[in-house]
Protein backbone atom coordinates (compact mmCIF):
# COMPACT_ATOMS: atom_id res chain seq x y z
CA UNK A 1 0.00 0.00 0.00
CA UNK A 2 1.33 3.46 -1.07
CA UNK A 3 -1.55 5.58 -1.08
CA UNK A 4 -4.45 5.27 1.89
CA UNK A 5 -7.65 7.77 1.82
CA UNK A 6 -9.46 7.60 5.18
CA UNK A 7 -12.89 9.06 4.72
CA UNK A 8 -15.24 9.14 8.07
CA UNK A 9 -17.88 11.30 9.94
CA UNK A 10 -17.43 11.78 13.57
CA UNK A 11 -19.97 13.70 15.49
CA UNK A 12 -18.91 12.98 19.07
CA UNK A 13 -15.06 12.27 18.25
CA UNK A 14 -14.62 8.40 18.77
CA UNK A 15 -14.72 7.50 15.16
CA UNK A 16 -12.29 10.71 14.16
CA UNK A 17 -9.90 9.30 17.10
CA UNK A 18 -9.81 5.78 15.51
CA UNK A 19 -9.02 7.32 11.82
CA UNK A 20 -6.21 9.61 13.47
CA UNK A 21 -4.85 6.35 15.18
CA UNK A 22 -4.80 4.39 11.80
CA UNK A 23 -3.64 7.17 9.53
CA UNK A 24 -0.70 7.89 12.29
CA UNK A 25 0.55 4.30 12.30
CA UNK A 26 -0.20 4.54 8.45
CA UNK A 27 2.12 6.94 7.99
CA UNK A 28 5.20 5.26 10.32
CA UNK A 29 5.12 2.30 7.10
CA UNK A 30 5.36 5.40 4.81
CA UNK A 31 2.29 5.59 3.23
CA UNK A 32 1.10 8.55 2.27
CA UNK A 33 -2.58 9.56 3.60
CA UNK A 34 -5.24 11.57 2.52
CA UNK A 35 -7.62 12.66 5.29
CA UNK A 36 -11.14 13.25 4.46
CA UNK A 37 -13.42 14.11 7.09
CA UNK A 38 -17.07 14.82 5.88
CA UNK A 39 -18.23 16.80 7.97
CA UNK A 40 -16.00 19.51 6.92
CA UNK A 41 -15.13 18.26 2.76
CA UNK A 42 -18.57 18.15 1.11
CA UNK A 43 -17.25 17.68 -1.81
CA UNK A 44 -14.79 14.41 -2.12
CA UNK A 45 -14.91 13.98 -5.48
CA UNK A 46 -10.97 15.16 -5.69
CA UNK A 47 -10.00 12.96 -3.14
CA UNK A 48 -11.66 9.28 -4.74
CA UNK A 49 -9.73 10.82 -7.85
CA UNK A 50 -6.66 9.69 -6.19
CA UNK A 51 -7.44 6.35 -5.44
CA UNK A 52 -8.04 5.81 -8.77
CA UNK A 53 -4.99 7.24 -9.94
CA UNK A 54 -3.01 5.18 -7.17
CA UNK A 55 -4.68 2.04 -8.46
CA UNK A 56 -4.22 -1.20 -6.42
CA UNK A 57 -1.41 0.78 -4.82
CA UNK A 58 -4.05 3.10 -2.94
CA UNK A 59 -6.58 1.74 0.19
CA UNK A 60 -9.84 3.65 0.82
CA UNK A 61 -10.39 3.32 4.63
CA UNK A 62 -14.52 4.62 5.67
CA UNK A 63 -15.23 5.10 8.76
CA UNK A 64 -18.95 5.30 10.86
CA UNK A 65 -20.56 5.47 13.91
CA UNK A 66 -22.96 3.24 14.49
CA UNK A 67 -26.74 4.97 15.28
CA UNK A 68 -29.61 2.51 15.28
CA UNK A 69 -27.62 -1.00 14.57
CA UNK A 70 -26.86 0.97 11.28
CA UNK A 71 -23.96 3.44 8.94
CA UNK A 72 -24.91 7.10 9.64
CA UNK A 73 -26.22 8.46 6.52
CA UNK A 74 -23.32 10.79 5.44
CA UNK A 75 -21.47 7.66 5.26
CA UNK A 76 -23.45 5.70 3.47
CA UNK A 77 -24.00 8.60 0.89
CA UNK A 78 -20.61 8.98 0.40
CA UNK A 79 -20.12 5.03 -0.44
CA UNK A 80 -23.26 5.14 -2.88
CA UNK A 81 -21.77 8.54 -4.30
CA UNK A 82 -18.39 6.28 -5.19
CA UNK A 83 -18.05 5.50 -8.97
CA UNK A 84 -18.88 2.37 -9.95
CA UNK A 85 -16.01 -0.30 -10.71
CA UNK A 86 -13.95 1.61 -8.79
CA UNK A 87 -12.01 -1.19 -7.55
CA UNK A 88 -9.45 -0.72 -4.82
CA UNK A 89 -9.11 -2.59 -1.26
CA UNK A 90 -10.75 -1.14 1.56
CA UNK A 91 -11.06 -1.39 4.99
CA UNK A 92 -14.25 0.05 6.67
CA UNK A 93 -14.19 0.62 10.63
CA UNK A 94 -16.70 1.31 12.99
CA UNK A 95 -17.17 2.98 16.57
CA UNK A 96 -20.05 1.63 18.63
CA UNK A 97 -21.65 2.61 21.91
CA UNK A 98 -21.69 -0.89 23.95
CA UNK A 99 -24.88 -1.86 22.80
CA UNK A 100 -25.20 -3.29 19.45
CA UNK A 101 -23.18 -2.80 16.82
CA UNK A 102 -25.52 -3.79 14.53
CA UNK A 103 -25.56 -4.53 10.91
CA UNK A 104 -23.18 -0.92 10.24
CA UNK A 105 -19.90 -3.05 9.15
CA UNK A 106 -21.76 -5.33 7.07
CA UNK A 107 -24.26 -2.47 5.27
CA UNK A 108 -20.85 -0.56 4.55
CA UNK A 109 -19.17 -3.82 3.41
CA UNK A 110 -22.02 -4.29 1.02
CA UNK A 111 -21.86 -0.82 -0.62
CA UNK A 112 -18.24 -1.13 -0.95
CA UNK A 113 -18.72 -4.81 -2.63
CA UNK A 114 -21.37 -3.07 -5.28
CA UNK A 115 -18.78 -0.82 -5.92
CA UNK A 116 -16.08 -3.27 -6.87
CA UNK A 117 -14.14 -3.23 -3.98
CA UNK A 118 -12.08 -5.72 -2.35
CA UNK A 119 -12.07 -6.23 1.58
CA UNK A 120 -8.41 -5.88 2.82
CA UNK A 121 -9.74 -5.81 6.33
CA UNK A 122 -12.38 -4.16 9.05
CA UNK A 123 -12.55 -2.78 12.29
CA UNK A 124 -15.14 -2.70 14.75
CA UNK A 125 -14.07 -0.72 18.10
CA UNK A 126 -15.47 0.43 21.49
CA UNK A 127 -16.39 4.22 22.02
CA UNK A 128 -17.63 5.73 24.50
CA UNK A 129 -21.37 6.01 23.88
CA UNK A 130 -22.58 9.52 22.39
CA UNK A 131 -25.72 9.52 23.55
CA UNK A 132 -25.12 9.32 27.59
CA UNK A 133 -23.27 12.46 28.05
CA UNK A 134 -24.74 13.54 30.82
CA UNK A 135 -23.90 10.40 32.58
CA UNK A 136 -21.14 9.61 35.57
CA UNK A 137 -20.95 6.00 33.89
CA UNK A 138 -21.48 6.19 30.34
CA UNK A 139 -21.53 2.47 28.43
CA UNK A 140 -18.02 2.55 27.13
CA UNK A 141 -16.27 5.18 29.18
CA UNK A 142 -12.78 5.67 28.29
CA UNK A 143 -13.09 3.89 24.92
CA UNK A 144 -11.22 4.05 22.45
CA UNK A 145 -8.81 3.27 25.02
CA UNK A 146 -4.90 2.39 24.46
CA UNK A 147 -5.54 -1.14 23.92
CA UNK A 148 -8.06 -0.48 21.20
CA UNK A 149 -5.21 1.73 19.33
CA UNK A 150 -2.39 -1.28 19.81
CA UNK A 151 -5.60 -3.48 18.24
CA UNK A 152 -5.72 -0.87 15.06
CA UNK A 153 -2.15 -0.49 15.19
CA UNK A 154 -1.75 -4.35 14.55
CA UNK A 155 -4.22 -4.38 11.40
CA UNK A 156 -2.26 -1.89 10.20
CA UNK A 157 0.64 -3.86 10.07
CA UNK A 158 -0.75 -6.74 9.22
CA UNK A 159 -2.05 -4.30 5.96
CA UNK A 160 1.29 -3.07 5.23
CA UNK A 161 3.67 -6.10 6.33
CA UNK A 162 2.32 -8.88 5.22
CA UNK A 163 1.33 -9.94 1.64
CA UNK A 164 -1.93 -8.36 0.52
CA UNK A 165 -4.71 -10.70 1.56
CA UNK A 166 -8.50 -10.33 0.52
CA UNK A 167 -11.45 -11.39 3.21
CA UNK A 168 -14.97 -12.70 2.09
CA UNK A 169 -17.28 -9.93 2.60
CA UNK A 170 -19.49 -12.12 4.32
CA UNK A 171 -17.22 -11.77 7.68
CA UNK A 172 -18.95 -8.81 8.08
CA UNK A 173 -22.65 -10.73 8.84
CA UNK A 174 -21.13 -11.58 12.31
CA UNK A 175 -24.37 -11.08 14.33
CA UNK A 176 -26.29 -13.78 15.64
CA UNK A 177 -29.22 -14.38 13.27
CA UNK A 178 -32.09 -12.54 14.79
CA UNK A 179 -29.44 -9.92 15.22
CA UNK A 180 -28.65 -9.59 12.03
CA UNK A 181 -32.19 -9.81 10.69
CA UNK A 182 -33.67 -7.05 12.71
CA UNK A 183 -31.06 -5.28 11.79
CA UNK A 184 -31.54 -5.74 8.21
CA UNK A 185 -34.77 -4.88 8.29
CA UNK A 186 -34.28 -1.18 9.93
CA UNK A 187 -32.53 -0.52 6.12
CA UNK A 188 -35.85 -1.05 4.64
CA UNK A 189 -37.48 1.71 7.08
CA UNK A 190 -36.91 5.14 6.62
CA UNK A 191 -34.10 7.04 8.93
CA UNK A 192 -36.10 7.94 11.81
CA UNK A 193 -35.18 11.03 14.91
CA UNK A 194 -36.29 11.83 17.84
CA UNK A 195 -38.14 15.15 17.06
CA UNK A 196 -36.58 18.60 19.34
CA UNK A 197 -38.20 21.61 20.11
CA UNK A 198 -36.67 24.64 21.33
CA UNK A 199 -37.55 26.82 24.55
CA UNK A 200 -37.25 30.41 22.97
CA UNK A 201 -36.88 31.65 26.46
CA UNK A 202 -33.87 29.71 26.87
CA UNK A 203 -31.75 30.42 23.36
CA UNK A 204 -29.61 33.21 23.21
CA UNK A 205 -29.38 32.58 19.24
CA UNK A 206 -25.26 32.06 19.65
CA UNK A 207 -25.34 29.83 16.61
CA UNK A 208 -23.36 26.73 18.53
CA UNK A 209 -25.96 24.54 17.17
CA UNK A 210 -25.46 25.69 13.81
CA UNK A 211 -21.50 25.18 14.48
CA UNK A 212 -21.68 21.74 15.72
CA UNK A 213 -24.07 20.49 13.47
CA UNK A 214 -21.50 17.89 11.10
CA UNK A 215 -24.10 18.02 8.04
CA UNK A 216 -25.36 21.43 7.74
CA UNK A 217 -28.70 21.07 8.62
CA UNK A 218 -29.33 23.61 11.75
CA UNK A 219 -30.39 27.10 10.27
CA UNK A 220 -31.37 30.07 12.28
CA UNK A 221 -34.84 31.77 12.38
CA UNK A 222 -34.16 33.19 14.70
CA UNK A 223 -33.67 30.45 16.51
CA UNK A 224 -32.58 26.75 15.21
CA UNK A 225 -34.49 25.16 12.51
CA UNK A 226 -33.57 21.66 11.81
CA UNK A 227 -33.92 19.93 7.81
CA UNK A 228 -34.39 16.72 6.87
CA UNK A 229 -30.90 16.55 6.88
CA UNK A 230 -30.58 16.43 10.53
CA UNK A 231 -29.81 12.21 11.52
CA UNK A 232 -29.94 12.42 15.22
CA UNK A 233 -25.92 13.28 16.21
CA UNK A 234 -27.25 15.07 19.20
CA UNK A 235 -24.52 17.65 19.18
CA UNK A 236 -26.65 20.68 18.43
CA UNK A 237 -28.61 18.97 21.84
CA UNK A 238 -24.95 18.27 23.62
CA UNK A 239 -23.55 21.73 23.08
CA UNK A 240 -26.22 24.04 23.26
CA UNK A 241 -24.65 26.42 26.25
CA UNK A 242 -28.20 27.53 26.78
CA UNK A 243 -30.03 23.39 27.29
CA UNK A 244 -32.52 25.41 24.81
CA UNK A 245 -32.65 21.90 22.46
CA UNK A 246 -35.08 19.83 23.98
CA UNK A 247 -35.47 16.32 22.68
CA UNK A 248 -38.83 14.79 22.44
CA UNK A 249 -37.82 11.57 24.65
CA UNK A 250 -36.22 12.57 27.82
CA UNK A 251 -32.22 12.02 28.05
CA UNK A 252 -33.21 9.66 31.10
CA UNK A 253 -35.41 7.47 29.45
CA UNK A 254 -32.78 7.04 26.69
CA UNK A 255 -30.28 6.52 28.94
CA UNK A 256 -32.35 3.48 30.72
CA UNK A 257 -33.22 1.70 27.31
CA UNK A 258 -29.67 1.88 26.15
CA UNK A 259 -28.58 0.33 29.66
CA UNK A 260 -31.52 -2.38 28.46
CA UNK A 261 -30.19 -3.37 24.82
CA UNK A 262 -26.50 -3.54 26.34
CA UNK A 263 -27.97 -6.02 28.93
CA UNK A 264 -29.93 -7.88 26.10
CA UNK A 265 -27.32 -7.95 23.45
CA UNK A 266 -24.28 -8.54 25.68
CA UNK A 267 -21.75 -8.24 22.54
CA UNK A 268 -18.31 -9.57 22.55
CA UNK A 269 -15.90 -9.02 21.77
CA UNK A 270 -15.67 -5.02 21.96
CA UNK A 271 -13.26 -4.29 19.71
CA UNK A 272 -12.48 -6.44 17.38
CA UNK A 273 -10.32 -6.65 14.32
CA UNK A 274 -10.83 -8.48 11.03
C1 LIG B 1 -28.60 8.56 17.71
C2 LIG B 1 -27.55 7.60 18.20
C3 LIG B 1 -27.78 6.25 18.05
C4 LIG B 1 -26.82 5.32 18.49
N1 LIG B 1 -27.08 4.00 18.30
C5 LIG B 1 -26.20 3.07 18.76
C6 LIG B 1 -26.45 1.66 18.59
O1 LIG B 1 -27.42 1.23 17.95
N2 LIG B 1 -25.57 0.80 19.14
C7 LIG B 1 -24.46 1.22 19.84
O2 LIG B 1 -23.73 0.39 20.36
N3 LIG B 1 -24.17 2.54 19.95
C8 LIG B 1 -25.00 3.47 19.42
N4 LIG B 1 -24.71 4.81 19.54
C9 LIG B 1 -23.41 5.21 20.11
C10 LIG B 1 -22.35 5.47 19.05
O3 LIG B 1 -22.30 4.45 18.09
C11 LIG B 1 -20.96 5.54 19.67
O4 LIG B 1 -20.93 6.37 20.78
C12 LIG B 1 -19.93 5.98 18.64
O5 LIG B 1 -18.64 5.69 19.12
C13 LIG B 1 -20.03 7.47 18.36
O6 LIG B 1 -19.08 7.83 17.40
P1 LIG B 1 -18.53 9.31 17.26
O7 LIG B 1 -17.95 9.67 18.60
O8 LIG B 1 -17.51 9.19 16.19
O9 LIG B 1 -19.68 10.18 16.90
C14 LIG B 1 -25.62 5.76 19.09
C15 LIG B 1 -25.40 7.14 19.25
C16 LIG B 1 -26.35 8.05 18.79
C17 LIG B 1 -26.08 9.52 18.94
Amino acid sequence: MKTALIVYCSPAGSTRHVAQVIGDRLEEEAVTVHRLDLAITKDPSRYVGLLKTAGADACLFVGSPVYRDMAIPPVMAFLEDLPEGIGCPAVPFITWGGASSGIALWQMGKALESKGCTLAGAAKVLGVHSMMWPSDNPVGQGHPDADDDRQIGRLIDRLTKTPADTLSFEVLDYQPAAVGAEGKKKLEQPWTIIPKTVDEEKCTQCAICKQVCPVGAVTLDPGPVFSDRCFDCFNCVRECPEDAIVPAVPLEKIDANIRKRVAKFDERPYTQIF
